[in-house]
C-alpha cells in the first residue's frame, strides 16, 4: 500500500517546505501527500498532487493528529518557525504529542526529514 506523507510548514518555513519538496520530488511522487492548507497550495506548485486539509490554524494540524492517532500517516514533516508565536499551539503540541503516542516518525528539520522520506520510500516501487 501507497504511504501517506503529511506536509507541514509555518509561514516563515514554507519557502523552505517547497525546496525540500524540490529537492525530494522524485521519492515523494511514490507517496500520497497531505499537508495543511496553506503548505499544501504551496506545495502544489512544485506540480505534486496533494489532498488539502484544513489551514493549522483553523483545525489543519488537528486533523493531521487524528489520522496520526489511526496510524494512517505513515510519517510528518513539520517545519515549524521556532521565532513564531501560534494561537493554535496547543494543537501543535497536540500532533506532537499524538506522534510520540503512536510512534509516527515527526521531523521538524529538513536534515531529519530527508531521512524520514528516505528511509520510507527509497525501497518503494515508483
Ligand atoms: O499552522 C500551520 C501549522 O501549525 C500550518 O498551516 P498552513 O499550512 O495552513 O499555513
Amino acid at each position: 500500500m501507497k504511504k501517506t506523507i503529511a506536509l507541514i510548514a509555518h509561514d516563515g518555513k514554507k519557502p523552505e517546505m517547497v525546496a525540500f519538496v524540490k529537492d525530494h520530488q522524485e521519492l515523494l511522487e511514490r507517496a500520497n501527500i497531505i499537508a495543511t492548507g496553506t503548505t499544501g497550495s504551496y506545495v502544489r506548485q512544485t506540480g505534486l498532487p496533494v489532498e488539502l486539509k484544513l489551514s493549522g490554524p483553523m483545525g489543519g494540524d488537528a486533523q493531521i493528529a487524528a489520522l496520526a492517532a489511526e496510524r494512517k500517516v505513515d510519517g510528518i514533516i513539520f517545519f515549524r518557525d521556532p521565532l513564531g508565536k501560534h494561537a493554535h499551539e496547543p494543537d501543535i503540541q497536540m500532533l506532537m504529542r499524538v506522534c510520540d503516542l503512536y510512534n509516527v516518525p515527526l521531523a521538524t528539520n529538513p536534515a531529519t526529514g530527508s531521512l524520514i522520506i528516505e528511509g520510507l520510500l527509497e525501497d518503494v516501487e515508483s
